[in-house]
């Protein structure tokens, strides 16, 4: 049977690696860094020029209104970020602004993936434009760096494993304060180490390769996880929200492992927190 989205996830791994030349070109020269939502919340000309060329592109190759976008610039400047039935890309133009601003060896990634209804991904691509490494997967049909199988590891000894999680960009004393209380329950299992990469996009790649067994974090967007989402589940990774139910793609809490066991042993630890969702309606 004709696979209809063969073209579209051929076509994205094209425009990522089109995107990621820009950001690589972008990287010599001076970044100039503005905030969004806080202090901590970076973006660049790069971010947003990006977005468009990514947006221009898919426009270009399907057609003015065949798709949805959500981009994390276009919401960030007030446009709608909410998944209907309508086939929907998901853009992050730099994932790990944040590392991308130091212009030092860090990783900063570019992803996209395509949606067609809420927790249904067809396929996400995350090129780390740095080490000019290209992930990918396709729903049902595995999941690849540089067009190489990965797989999550097998570990299923909490006491030997490593743990991701970052701090996102919401600075107030009673959030960090649970961050790093959760941080220290689970370092205290214990686990061999606890990591953080800077960007989402990495530290999925990094447990759908068996690099680390978990990466969890209450406070992402849609846009930081949707690719590394399906590549994690590819791999033979699993998702779930940090309560230990379902995991939903706009809630903003994620934790994704290389199997439920790890995952439900560090949920025990989580300190949740409320974070707004993704498509909760903007305020008045
Ligand atoms: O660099 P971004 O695309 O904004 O994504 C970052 C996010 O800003 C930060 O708060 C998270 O902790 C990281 O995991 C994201 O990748
Ligand atoms: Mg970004």
């Amino acid at each position: 049977m004709e696979d209809p989205w063969q073209k579209a996830y051929d076509f994205a791994v094209a425009v990522a690696r089109k995107a990621g030349a820009e950001i690589r070109k972008a990287g010599e020269s001076e970044i100039r860094v503005m905030t969004k939502s806080s202090t901590v919340d970076l973006v660049t000309k790069t971010d947003e020029r990006v977005e468009k060329i990514i947006i221009s592109s898919l426009k270009e190759e399907f057609g003015e209104d065949a798709h949805c976008f959500i981009g994390e610039e276009s919401v960030a400047k007030g446009e709608p970020c909410v998944l209907s039935d309508k086939p929907t890309w998901i853009i992050d133009p730099v994932d790990g602004t944040t590392n991308f601003k130091t212009k030092k060896n860090f990783s900063f990634e570019l992803l996209k993936d395509d949606l067609f209804k809420l927790s249904f991904v067809e396929f996400g691509v995350v090129y780390s434009c740095l080490e000019d490494k290209m992930y990918k997967a396709r729903k049902g049909k595995g999941a690849f760096c540089d067009d190489e199988p990965i797989q999550v590891s097998d570990m299923k000894d909490i006491n030997k494993s490593i743990i991701i999680s970052e701090h996102g960009t919401d600075r107030s004393p009673e959030k960090v304060t649970k961050i790093f209380s959760t941080m220290q329950k689970i370092l205290c299992i214990p686990v061999h180490g606890l990591r953080g990469s800077g960007t989402a996009a990495t530290n999925m790649c990094l447990v759908a390769t068996g690099a680390v067994e978990a990466f969890f974090e209450i406070g992402i967007h849609c846009w930081d996880i949707a690719a590394g989402v399906i590549i994690v589940k590819e791999a033979g990774g699993i998702l779930l929200d940090v309560d230990g139910g379902p995991f939903d793609l706009m809630s903003r809490r994620m934790v994704s492992a290389n199997n439920e066991l790890i995952a439900k042993r560090i949920i025990k630890e989580i300190e949740i927190f409320p974070v707004g969702r993704d498509d909760a309606p903007a305020e008045k």
